[in-house]
């Protein structure tokens, strides 16, 4: 599917994130498995030679037989090819952010130069530039070998920390884990399952809230935007605005905003993309007024759509509570139904953060689904998880960048794949 593409792309840093900590998981614990499994290179030479002692020639110099080169302790296995001595664990960390990881399609967010090493080096250069203490074992890591670690409580307790690092929160992310390992503790399991259960965990916990915006036959629809500043309710507004216009439905916009001369300009600006009008009123003039002439239009026009931008400042919590409570009473007027939708618009670059977010919009309005904006580069993606764990509201689309067409339907397993690291077909 070429969205996942997409999506796996955008959302690398969420991605790479918990796929290089469950990379590193595995490694850290694989040793038993490396070291009773296969790589008999090391062993095979040095052993042969020294049954040549007991030769011929009883003479002297006894002493010359233990000197030559073989002496392979069994111990020593450890030590693949003589890369990375033990040093590279140190640098590593400097090295590497929290997020920039090593797979890097996006040039804009992270500027570090790790983006580059890419798909280029597939060399043991960029395995020893990956998670420091596991240098040595990645080497041996390159052939065939299915590295398999037992499920135990150190690795749940890994894996926990992982997600919670991840922005899944502790709740979620204890839910998380526990499911993966019911019934498995004490198995042996390779990375690629680990990805699977997660993901298997994850899309569980998501599909119930993957829910498109619902169309209702009753026009004009009313759609209330809210959110705090910045979270992209512009943005959003004008890409649900030009694919419902794509889809054939007529849509008027009302700036809500009217506090913010430049919130308005915004918004007329998508407008003017999504070829959709967008009704504004002076600077500073009361929303609630606007909204009532906007139904007016909408009503008079015979649109399917209204869609009613809102003020975000959230420092004030009882005037915009107040506003938000207004535009609603005046609306009702036009329709006793309306809103049919209170869109709450996160950025998910916030996250946890967005679960306050939700807790707080849940008390100023009746918010009845969300949307998730900028899951493109952020490391935050996990917080969806846990919106979607506590709250089970409908998350109606995904904002994966800034373009008109970056809104997407939310898919539970494209999303938990990309989040994942889990290559689909
Ligand atoms: N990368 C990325 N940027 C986004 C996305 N959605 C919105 N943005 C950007 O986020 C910034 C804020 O978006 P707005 O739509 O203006 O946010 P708003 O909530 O309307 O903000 P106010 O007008 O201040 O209330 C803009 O620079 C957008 O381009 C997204 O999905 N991905």
């Amino acid at each position: 599917m070429a969205f996942f593409t997409k999506l796996k792309e955008r959302l690398f840093k969420s991605s790479s994130k918990i796929e290089d900590g469950l990379d590193a998981i595995m490694e850290d614990g694989v040793e038993e498995e490396v070291l009773a499994a296969p790589e008999p290179r090391p062993e095979t030479r040095p052993e042969p030679e020294p049954r040549r002692e007991p030769v011929p020639e009883p003479e002297p110099e006894p002493t010359l037989e233990p000197a030559p080169d073989p002496e392979p302790s069994p111990e020593e296995i450890p030590e693949p090819p003589s890369e990375a001595p033990a040093e590279p664990p140190l640098e590593w960390p400097d090295q590497t952010p929290p997020e920039a990881p090593v797979r890097a399609p996006d040039p804009a967010p992270a500027p570090t130069p790790q983006e580059i090493p890419v798909d280029d080096v597939t060399s043991p250069a960029q395995d020893s530039a990956k998670p420091g203490l596991l240098g040595r074992l990645l080497g041996r890591k390159e052939g065939k070998t299915v590295v398999r670690r037992v499920l135990d409580d150190d690795m749940l307790e890994q894996l926990e920390e992982l997600l919670i690092s991840a922005d899944m929160g502790v709740d979620t992310a204890l839910r998380v884990t526990a499911n993966m390992a019911e019934g498995r503790m004490g198995r042996k399991l390779s990375g690629q399952e680990i990805k699977e259960l997660l993901a298997q965990e994850i899309t569980r916990i998501m599909e119930p809230v993957a829910r498109p915006m619902p169309i209702y036959p009753k026009t004009p629809q009313v759609v209330l935007v809210v959110g705090v500043n910045g979270s992209g309710k512009t943005t959003t507004i004008g890409k649900l605005a030009s694919q419902f216009k794509a889809a054939g439905k007529s849509v008027v916009i009302a700036a809500g905003d009217t506090f913010r001369a430049a919130a308005v300009e915004q918004l007329q600006i998508w407008g003017e993309r999504a070829g959709v009008p967008v009704l504004t009123a002076p600077e500073g003039s009361d929303p609630a007024s606007l909204a009532f002439d906007a139904m007016e239009k909408a009503q008079a026009d015979g649109a399917d759509l209204l869609m009613i931008d809102t003020a975000g400042r959230l420092q004030n919590r009882a005037d915009l509570m107040e506003e938000l409570a207004k535009i609603v009473r005046v609306i009702r007027k036009k329709d006793p139904g309306a809103p049919h939708n209170t869109l709450l618009v996160l950025d998910a670059t916030t996250g946890q953060n967005a679960l306050s977010q939700v807790e707080t919009f849940q008390k100023l309005a009746d918010v009845s689904g969300l949307v998730m904006t900028k899951l493109d580069g952020t490391a935050k993606g996990g917080v969806l998880v846990a919106l979607a764990d506590k709250f089970g509201l409908p998350i109606h689309a995904i904002g994966v960048g800034e373009q008109i067409d970056d809104l997407a339907p939310f898919d539970p397993e494209d999303f938990a794949a990309a989040l994942t690291g889990l290559e689909r077909g």
